[in-house]
């Protein structure tokens, strides 16, 4: 089943630099996808018209049918209630909690606090963090932090993460175990779009692999290799 498809999709900065240059592609729900190119390919214009934190110029970008190109600015927090997303630089809010740094995504939408209580404790329980509900980010190392984001990503249940490089402040070590998490959810039946620049794993942990040159898909491969030399 689709879940994510991109139409004749172009994105031209104000600037004039043409990021995306005509993108078609379907992702169909529980697929593990790579996004791999050289820098200032596209990549993170691509996953972020995903997420509609940048409107495609042309084209269209439907998500369970939705098109994130025509929303209108007020519908777009609730679309993006149906996306996870997981920065390389974590993005979490220094001065709450673990805790309340995942379970603030469950309270703009006004659960129960019983069951942002009983949530919140089962992702942190996922990304191995149980016991640092309480900690400030700036007490965890990056790899505990990107824990604590991809908590928070998931904590919505949406279909689809969308992950922009992240392992790139990430030692090798602590790159792999965020990847296990990142398999651990996928093997639960959620949909992982990843735009990356580490070799190893995606030559490792085989998925699909969209390459992206020139604003353009290069290649599209099941079970792919990265394909470039770093
Ligand atoms: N906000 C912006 N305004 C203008 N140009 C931009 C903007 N963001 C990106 N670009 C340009 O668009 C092109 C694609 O950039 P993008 O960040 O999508 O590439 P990338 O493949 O993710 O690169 P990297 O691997 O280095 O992160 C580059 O030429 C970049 O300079």
């Amino acid at each position: 089943m689709t879940l994510i498809e991109m139409k004749d999709v172009w994105k031209t900065y104000p600037n004039g630099v043409m990021a995306l240059n005509g993108i078609d592609i379907y992702i169909d729900k529980g697929e593990f996808v790579y996004v791999v190119g050289p820098s200032g390919a596209g990549k993170s214009t691509f996953v972020k018209c995903m997420y509609r934190e940048e409107k495609p110029t042309k084209g269209s970008i439907l998500i369970q049918g939705t098109d994130l190109a025509k929303l209108r600015e007020r519908h777009i927090p609730k679309m993006r209630r149906k996306i996870g997303v997981i920065f390389q630089d974590f993005k979490l809010l220094p001065k709450l909690t673990v805790y309340e740094n995942v379970a603030f995504a469950l309270e703009v939408i006004e659960e129960s606090p019983k069951v942002i209580r009983q949530r919140v404790m089962e992702v942190l329980d996922l990304v191995g963090l149980k016991n640092k509900a309480r900690s400030f980010p700036d007490e965890l190392s990056g790899g505990e932090q990107q824990r604590v984001s991809i908590a928070r990503s998931i904590v919505n249940r949406p279909p689809v993460i969308i992950a922009d490089e992240p392992t790139g402040n990430l030692d090798p070590e602590t790159a792999w175990e965020i990847m296990d998490i990142f398999k651990e959810i996928n093997e639960r039946g959620t949909t992982v779009v990843m735009a990356t620049h580490n070799k190893d794993i995606v030559n490792s942990f085989k998925k699909r692999v969209i390459a992206i040159e020139g604003g353009r898909i290069v290649r599209d491969e099941q079970k792919g290799e990265y394909g470039y030399e770093i």
